[in-house]
Formats: C-alpha cells, structure tokens, sequence
C-alpha cells in the first residue's frame, strides 16, 4: 500500500460523512453507475478469493438484494459470478428498488438469473452475499423482513455482508431492529464507525476493508482538521516509540514511571502493573505500595525501585511519603489494587504537574471525590475506565449506545484523555478526536488484563510525556495484539494477566 491509501487505511466516518464524500465523486463527475461497477468488482474478486481459501468454490451462490445501492453492488456482483460460470440466485424481500438497482435486477434477470424465495435459497446455497442495507438503512426493521433476517441466521450459511451486516446502524452499531450474522464483512471505501462498536462486534465476523480509491482530497474536504476518528493501525500505534533508541541514551532518558498500587487485598495488581510497565522500555520504574507489600515487589520486579508507603489498618496505601521528590518521575499510574482506602493520596497526586494515569479505585476514588479534582491539573490526564467505572465517573455519558460519542464527550467535560475499555476500545481526546482500537480477544476478558494496561500505559508516557495521546494508541495496540498472539499460541483460555505480560515483548515493533 503506498503512503496516501495507508493513511486512508485510518480513517473511521460516520453513514453522513461516507454520504457527503461520495456526493463530491459524484458531483465532480464520477458516474454513480460506473462506481457501483468498479467496487463490485473488487468485491467479487475479494470474495472468491476468500471462498476458495475456505475451500468453499465452486458453491451456490445465494444473493440478497435489498431496495438501495447496497443491493446494487450485490447484483453486480451476482451478475459478474453468474457470468463467470457459477450458480447463482437472488432473493428479492422488498418490492421496490431504487433506479439503477432496479436497472440491475432487469438485466440479471434477462440474463436468466433464478429470483427465488429465501426458503428455496437457504436450502439450495452455501454462500450468502448480504446486499439488503448499507449506510443507507435509516429505520428499524422489522415485521416480515425482521423474521426473514432470523431465519438467516438461524440458518448454517456462510454470510458475507456488503459493507455492513445488514441492520447495522453505521455510526453506533446498535442492531436496528434486528441484524444479519455475517461471518465477513467487507467494509467498502472508508471504514465506517460500527465496525468499532462494541454493539456491533457480534454480527461483524471478519473485517476486511475494500479500498475503492477515495481521493484523499475528497475525504479532507469533508472531515476537516477537527473531530476525527481515526482506527490505530500498526503504522500508527508504532510510529511514536522511542526506537532505535539513541546510541547515547542512559536509564534517566529514556523516562521514570512512579507507579503508585496495591494493597494487602490486592497485591498481585501491583506486580501485573509493574510488569506491564517494565515491557515498556521504560529507563526506570519506581513503585510505590503498601509498606508490607515491599519484599514480594522486590522479589518479583528486582529491578524496580521499591518505595514502601504509610499504611491503613487495612493494608492499603494511608500517604505516600514525605520525602518523594516528584520532579523525578516524568508520569505517574496510579490505581490497580489501591482499594478505596487509598483516597486521600489522590488529590495530592492529582495536583502534580507531572502527567498522570488514574485507573481501576484510583478512578472510583475520583468519582467519588468529583470531577472537580481535574480543574486544577497542568499536565495530561489518561483515565482507563472499562464500562462500569465510565458510568460512575461520567453518569450522564451512557457508554452503551454509542461508545465513541462517549469517549469525545467524557474527554470535552474533563480535558482528560478517556480510555474506554472494552472488546473494542475508543479514546478520545479532549481535541474531540477519537482512536479506536481495531482488533482484540476476549481471551483478555480477565482479572488482571487491565492492570496490566496500566502498567505498559505509564510506561510509555513516562518515556513520551510530551505525546500522551499517541502513547495511550500505542498501549492499547500493543495490549491488544499481545492478547491475539497468546491466544493463538496457548488458545483463549491461557491468556492470564501474567502470561500476558510476557507476550508484551514478543509484539515485533518495526
Ligand atoms: N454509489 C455507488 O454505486 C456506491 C454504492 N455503495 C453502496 O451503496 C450503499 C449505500 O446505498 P444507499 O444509499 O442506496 O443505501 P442502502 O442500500 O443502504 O439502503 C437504502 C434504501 O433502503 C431503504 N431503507 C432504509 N431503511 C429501511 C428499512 N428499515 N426498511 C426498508 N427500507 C429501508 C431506503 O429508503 C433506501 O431505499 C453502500 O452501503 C454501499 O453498499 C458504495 O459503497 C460505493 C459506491
Ligand atoms: N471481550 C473482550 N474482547 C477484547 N478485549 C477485552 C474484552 N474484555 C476485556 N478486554 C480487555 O481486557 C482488559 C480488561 O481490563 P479491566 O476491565 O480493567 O480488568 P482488570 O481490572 O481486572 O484488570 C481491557 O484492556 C479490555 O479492553
Ligand atoms: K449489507
């Protein structure tokens, strides 16, 4: 991929800006029928490349054609594999179609291509290419079409969606009504939002992006400099580290990262954090905890500067001690395992000029102090909360409609940058750009996984104090792909939090 598509190849649009962007091709000539040609084409070719990789060809081919241009592409594209010798039928659920759909469904059906029941295709085919609604569906479905969408999925056939699975909002990927299970989806031109959707990671399958060659100019035109969304691709999340490391670099370049966690409740958090953040590179790692956590630190993190804290009855973190010199650290994370008896060191990290991570009882703890605590803050602030510490600190925010909404709105109210963990993560920035986090598993769906984050999160902001925002993309790729990676080595039952730690460095980062 040359420089340009690859930084196309970043860039998340809403149904409006996809719209507006094809409405300038259109206006500055590009004939709509020619486009429908060109990206049916590239899909076909896409698609059989993919089934005979699946050792699926030559198969029926089922074809499912709704009313706008989403089911256009889907009869080009049935009419290009019928000529090219394979089975082919459509199934047509809604009457009326848009002009040059409509046009299609002529010519296909002069061509002889069979138009069937579904019943009739889902017996007879083994492939379905999901043409039914793109960007265009607008209103909830249901009804008749909503029982068809049913017996679809309910039934063993391999779904291949034509930009979305159909009944998939664009923007939230909330089900409108109800939606298709595809197995793929080939997402088309740019990469829509729902393709980052929490909401919509069960009906997406595999993602695949078709680049039909948007100009770049074009996309400019509309998105503008500001409120963008941007997917955190390898180039991106690596392009910020610290590498090669300078010939003449030395352990107090190359960052200190105080993390500050754990408690007697908590204490193995202390050590997944401070081993997420020794696979950072970062020059050095000073942990505070509990004082009796001390010797099993040093045990596990023998490298790290460990410093003992003043504690609760309890075991938890009471102060932090009066004779830390914080101009040394240039980011503090703060949180795993602290408990919510370490609240009183929270305003007094929170007031430092020093950029600062919150996550886990460290945010609890700021929600219950309220949301004030940030006014005063000079450096960066990265708060990592997963749903539920999103809903107690932003309770007007709901994380659960549309998650990267809630992330540009958290990051607006607070200036902070807002880490919103989930199968998909999305930050925002309080610039109302959002990054979001293109593939994960579930294998990391595991105490500990965060705590983990933080550690690898400080790490890298303590080594790039002065880009925040790129270091919080960086973590959580990073994060992500070591998950993937140990999955596929130990399947997704063996990525525990300590594991996960290790595959950290096995990520190649060039
Ligand atoms: N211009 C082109 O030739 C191109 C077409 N593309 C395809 O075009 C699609 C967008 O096409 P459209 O704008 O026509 O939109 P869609 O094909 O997504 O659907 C819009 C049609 O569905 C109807 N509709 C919406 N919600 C409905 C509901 N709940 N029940 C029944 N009918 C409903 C609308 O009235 C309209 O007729 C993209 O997703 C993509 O597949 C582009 O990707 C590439 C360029
Ligand atoms: N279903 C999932 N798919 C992908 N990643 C997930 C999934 N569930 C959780 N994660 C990731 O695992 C981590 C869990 O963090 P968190 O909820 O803070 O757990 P803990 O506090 O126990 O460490 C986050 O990085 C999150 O994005
Ligand atoms: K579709």
């Amino acid at each position: 991929m040359t420089h340009c598509r690859n930084q196309i190849a970043q860039i998340v649009v809403t149904a409006a800006e996809m719209r507006a962007i094809e409405n300038r091709l259109f206006a500055a000539g590009m004939p709509v029928a020619a486009l429908m040609e060109k990206v049916a084409g590239l899909l076909a070719r896409r698609m059989i490349d993919q089934w005979e990789a699946l050792g699926l060809a030559p198969a029926k081919i089922g074809v499912l054609v709704g009313p706008g241009h989403n089911g256009g592409d889907a009869l080009v594209i049935a009419r290009e594999l019928y000529l090219q010798g394979y089975s082919v039928v459509v199934t047509q659920p809604l009457a009326k179609l848009k002009e040059l759909t409509e046009a299609h469904a002529q010519y296909g059906k002069s061509l002889g291509i069979p138009w069937v029941s579904l019943e009739e295709l889902l017996d007879s085919c083994k492939i379905l290419i999901d043409g039914l609604f793109g960007f265009g569906l607008e209103r909830s479905i249901s009804g008749e079409l909503a029982e068809q969408i049913d017996r679809i999925n309910q039934s063993q056939i391999l779904i291949c969606s034509i930009d979305l699975p159909s009944g998939i909002h664009t923007d939230t990927g909330q089900v409108l009504g109800c939606a298709i299970r595809a197995d793929y989806t080939f997402c088309l031109g740019l990469w829509k939002a729902a393709c980052f959707q929490d909401s919509a990671v069960e009906y997406l399958g595999t993602v695949e992006w078709i680049d039909f060659g948007i100009p770049f100019a074009d996309i400019d035109a509309i998105l503008g400099q500001s409120s963008r969304c941007y997917r955190i691709t390898k180039e991106r999340a690596i392009a910020g580290l610290p590498l090669p490391r300078p010939l003449l670099s030395h352990k107090y370049k190359a960052g200190h990262l105080l993390l500050v966690c754990g408690s007697e409740e908590y204490a193995g958090s202390a050590i997944l954090a401070g081993l997420g953040a020794r696979a950072s590179g970062v020059g050095m790692l000073s942990i505070a905890v509990p004082h009796r956590l001390k010797p099993l630190l040093v045990a596990q993190l023998p490298e790290a500067l460990i410093i003992p804290c003043p504690e609760t009855e309890t075991g938890a973190i009471a102060e932090l001690p009066d004779t830390l010199n914080y101009q040394k650290y240039q980011a503090i994370a703060c949180g795993p395992g602290i408990t919510r008896s370490a609240e009183p060191i929270i305003p007094t990290l929170l007031n430092l000029p020093i950029p600062a991570i919150l996550d886990a009882d460290g945010l609890n703890i700021l929600a219950s102090l309220g949301m004030s605590q940030l006014n005063q803050r000079s450096a960066p602030t990265i708060l990592t909360p997963h749903t539920g510490e999103f809903k107690r600190l932003f309770p007007n925010i709901d994380p659960n409609i549309d998650r990267i909404k809630a992330v540009r709105e958290a990051s607006q109210q607070t200036g902070a940058i807002v880490l919103l963990k989930g199968a998909r993560t999305a930050i925002g920035s309080p610039t109302g750009t959002v990054y979001l986090n293109p593939e994960s598993t579930p294998a990391l769906a595991r105490g500990g996984s965060g705590d983990v984050l933080t550690g690898l999160l400080g790490g890298l902001v303590a080594q790039l104090p002065q880009a925040p925002e790129m270091a919080t993309q960086t973590a959580t790729w990073w994060h992500a792909q070591a998950g993937i990676l140990a999955a596929q080595q130990r399947t997704a039952l063996g990525v525990d939090a300590f594991h996960l730690t290790e595959y950290l460095s096995q990520i190649p980062l060039r």
